[in-house]
Formats: C-alpha cells, structure tokens, sequence
C-alpha cells in the first residue's frame, strides 16, 4: 500500500484528489496538508472531498506530514511546492508537483533539489493533454514556419497565474519543434499601434471567468487555411486521477526530476 499525503488539502484540486486517492486500488492517504492559520486545519480532509469524515485531520505541520507518507502530492503555488520538494529531498520521499506559474529559475531550483529523490512535476496531469502536447510537436514540425502559431486559454475567475502552466508547455512544445526560444518568442501583450505580427512570436493569449475548469486551443493560422488544437477539460477529475497515477509510478524511481511524458510513456 502506497502511503500518500496531500498539500493543498482545502483547495479545489486538494479535494478531488483526496477523492482520487480514496477511489484508487493500492493507495491510501496518508495525511493533509494546510498553511498555518487556514480555517480548515484541524478539520477531518474527507469534508472538502466530499466524502463526510474519513479519519483524517487537516495538518500544519510539513515535516510530521512529509514523515508519514510515501509521495506528497502538492498542487498548490511554486513557493509552497519548492519548500515541499526540500522537505521530501531531506526525508528521501517521492513528490508529486502540479503547481503551476513557476519561473524558469524556480524549474531549474527544482530540478536541483530533486537530484537525491524522485519527483514528477507537470502543469497538466491529464491524459488528453499531454497527447496534445505528443501532437502538437508533430503539427508544429510538419508545418514549419510557414503558419502562424497562436495560444488561447481559458480558466476560472479565481486562477492565480497567467497564462496557464498549460499554454506555456504548448508554447515551449512548438517554439522547439520550430528552432525557436520560447522565451523570445512569446508574445503576451498587443496593444494600439503594435505594428505588424512577427513570423516567429508566439501569441499568448489568456480568458478569465466563472467556474470555466480549463481549455487550451492552439491555432496554426496560414493562408486560406487553419488548424487548430483544442483541449476542453470537463471537471477536475482527470488531474486528479492523473496526480495519483504519477505518485504511484514515482515511488521506487531513480531520482530525478519527471514529468507525465514519463509517467505516461509518451516520450
Ligand atoms: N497540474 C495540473 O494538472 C493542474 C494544476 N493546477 C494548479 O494547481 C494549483 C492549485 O490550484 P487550485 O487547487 O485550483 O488552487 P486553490 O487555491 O483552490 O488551492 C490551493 C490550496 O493550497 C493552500 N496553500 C497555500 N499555501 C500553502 C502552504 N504553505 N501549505 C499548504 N497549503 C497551502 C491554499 O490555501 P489558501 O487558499 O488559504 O492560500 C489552498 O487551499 C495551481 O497552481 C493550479 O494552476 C490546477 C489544476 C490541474
Ligand atoms: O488553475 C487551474 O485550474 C488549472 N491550472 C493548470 C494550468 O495552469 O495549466 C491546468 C488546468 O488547466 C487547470
């Protein structure tokens, strides 16, 4: 039996994925995880799941829950889930990561504190997704430069990062299958007189509103013609399930830093 600990028990994934790990064979949750001071500590974590009482209180204590577990499973903001993945690092645990918002310093930090253990970290846990991402280098290649490549996502109001883990993956999907830097690519903003599209950015574009779960269209736009990629997600379910599909395929690897590509062999 896998032991497994949530971080960001009170939030919007923390609930499904304790239901996740309740409905999965071979696991059991091991302990919840809350910052200090959030009204849900001390609560039993079956309530935000949905599930009544199952017997496990809500922690603020990092290094009691990190003791208890086998893999952590975090989905909670990049400060909070670097300080997990040191916590796991010093107490030789497996952590799962699907935070997102992570600046390409905080990924390399990540990468150097996952050197003693395994961890998975991916802005996307679903399938469909990441056979997007598969896809889309495909199309991306196929194409060349010869059509224009726009990202569009959509996300709930209470999204706290911009543009999504998603959208920049797919953005850094493609920009490397064209010989492109994502990062001098990517174009955020347009504005008044912004001139002409370049044939080398990436637009990067972003809706917020209501209780939309996440959706992702990429857009190869050419002359006459256009192609585009979309991912609707229908509940949160699939990230879930997706996060202890990963906790359970990471503990016992090598150490190293993973994503789903691995977790889902579609490297
Ligand atoms: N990889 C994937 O497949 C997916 C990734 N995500 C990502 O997961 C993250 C969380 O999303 P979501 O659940 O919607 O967000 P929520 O804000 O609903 O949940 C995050 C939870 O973490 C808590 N938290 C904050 N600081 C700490 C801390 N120091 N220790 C423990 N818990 C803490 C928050 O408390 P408080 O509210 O009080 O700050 C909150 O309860 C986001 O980055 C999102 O983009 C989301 C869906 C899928
Ligand atoms: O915050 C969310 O809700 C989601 N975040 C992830 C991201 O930023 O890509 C994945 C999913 O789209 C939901």
């Amino acid at each position: 039996m896998i032991k497994i600990a949530v971080c960001g028990a009170a939030g919007r994934m923390g609930g499904r994925i304790i239901a996740a790990i309740k409905e999965a064979e071979g696991v059991e949750l091991s302990g919840a995880l809350e910052r200090p001071g959030h009204p849900m500590v001390g609560q039993d974590a079956g309530f935000n799941a949905g599930l009544g009482a199952i017997g496990v209180a809500i922690s603020d204590d990092l290094n009691v829950v990190v003791d208890g577990c086998d893999a952590l499973i975090d989905f909670t903001a990049p400060k909070v889930s670097l300080k997990n993945l040191e916590a796991c690092a010093l107490k030789r645990k497996s952590i799962v990561i699907g935070s997102t918002g992570f600046t390409p310093e905080e990924r390399a930090l990540a990468a150097e504190l996952a050197k003693d253990i395994p961890a998975v970290l991916a802005p996307n846990m679903s399938v469909g997704v990441n056979v997007c991402f598969k896809v889309l280098k495909d199309v991306a290649r196929t194409l060349g430069d010869n059509f224009d490549v726009e990202i569009v996502e959509l996300h709930h109001n209470k999204k706290k990062d911009s543009p999504s883990g998603t959208a920049v993956r797919m953005g850094e999907v493609v920009a490397e299958a064209l010989g492109r830097d994502y990062n001098e690519v990517a174009n955020y903003h347009r504005e008044g007189i912004c001139g002409e599209r370049t044939r080398e950015e990436i637009g990067m574009q972003t809706v917020r509103g209501g209780d939309i779960v996440g959706e992702h269209t990429v857009y190869f736009i050419g002359m006459g013609e256009r192609i585009e990629i979309s991912h609707r997600a229908m509940s949160r379910d699939m990230f879930s399930r997706g996060s202890v599909r990963a906790a359970q395929w990471v503990v016992g690897k090598a150490p190293g830093l993973y994503d789903m590509q691995d977790v889902l062999g579609l490297r």
